[in-house]
């Protein structure tokens, strides 16, 4: 368990602790350039042993929040607090932040580079060079201790990145786009790592464009748009407040669904259309009708996907 921190292992959302509650909040975080008001009273809560999604699409204002968390970037408005107190410099150096711009020079040899970051957050030498050289070799990094960072793959650089951001033990991780360039097996590993975090009551708050990604791996959701949040939740809660849709499939021809009263037809092809009805009730009476028309293949809620959530609250 090389890298991971120390707190107590009962921590997280299951076993809250009597020692208080490491949550990061940002309250009605606002950027202006010029006229432009690229995040616009954002707030929402990180809890304790949460992974939070960020998503947006280009520009919504996810790398320019995470910059304000993280006092790179200084808020025209608004603020955030760590553990219920504004959040200080002190706090900072206590988390680990992976940039968009990336940190990690590319001259340097990986190892000796986050032997230093490593020292950077009070670590001896000698522990930095461990830690960092336990975290490689268990990434598949353990041949290349000594390759300059601009030798390594993308996806290895992005590796490397990630485990900067971890090194120092943090109390809250702040990831912009950890997994973008990762293939499928580094992207289990990163999540396995971020998981390890999670489970020892780090908040981590993560942005990506990888939909499928975020639902699989997030305790809950905030979707960013304009620089204002449209949406937050967990996966389900969010799912629970995307319209009502079904997936009926017969032997013969369902045209005849289009004359229907309460249902709109999304997509119609032959023997299967999909369908939002009103409410349960059209729902079953377009059922009923379809048994007195035919025979009936399927008839089947259709749980949204992510991104079908996702279009319709952030794409204008
Ligand atoms: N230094 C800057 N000067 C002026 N405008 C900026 C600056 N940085 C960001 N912006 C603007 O702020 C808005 C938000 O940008 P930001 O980079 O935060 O979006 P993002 O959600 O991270 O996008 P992406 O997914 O493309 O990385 C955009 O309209 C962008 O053009």
């Amino acid at each position: 368990m090389d890298g991971i921190p120390t707190g107590p292992r009962t921590r997280g959302p299951d076993h809250p602790t009597e020692e208080g509650h490491e949550v990061l909040e940002l309250e009605r975080l606002t950027r202006a350039y010029g006229e432009h008001l690229a995040v616009d009273e954002v707030s929402f809560t990180v809890p304790d042993g949460r992974m939070v999604g960020f998503v947006g699409g280009n520009g919504a204002g996810k790398t320019t929040t995470m910059r304000m968390v993280m006092g790179v970037l200084a808020p025209s408005a608004g603020g955030v607090r760590w553990d219920g107190e504004p959040l200080t410099r002190e706090d900072r150096i206590r988390f680990g932040y992976m940039p968009e711009e990336r940190g990690l020079y590319p001259k340097q040899p990986v190892l000796a580079q986050l032997t230093y970051l490593g020292q950077l957050h009070g670590m001896s030498a000698e522990q930095a060079r461990e830690r960092s050289q336990d975290l490689l070799t268990r990434f598949g990094l353990g041949e290349r201790l000594k390759s300059k960072v601009e030798e390594l793959s993308l996806g290895n650089q992005q590796r490397a990145q990630i485990i900067a951001s971890v090194l120092g033990d943090p109390k809250l991780l702040v990831l912009d786009e950890p997994f973008s360039g990762l293939d499928p097996a580094a992207v289990d590993q990163m999540s396995e790592l971020l998981r390890e975090h999670t489970s020892a009551g780090v908040p981590v708050l993560f942005s990506s464009h990888q939909l499928d990604l975020v639902d699989r791996l997030c305790d809950s959701i905030v979707v960013l748009h304009g620089g204002k949040v449209v949406a937050e939740g967990s996966s389900e809660e969010l799912r629970a407040n995307a319209p009502l849709r079904y997936r009926l499939t017969m032997a013969g021809d369902t045209g005849w669904v289009r004359g229907m009263p309460g249902v709109e037809v999304i997509d119609l092809d032959g023997p299967s259309v999909l369908v939002q009805p009103e409410g349960e009730e059209v729902a079953e009476r377009l059922l009923a009708d379809a048994v007195g028309r035919g025979t009936v293949r399927e008839f089947s809620r259709i749980r949204p996907t992510l991104s079908e959530i996702y279009r319709e609250v952030a794409v204008a």
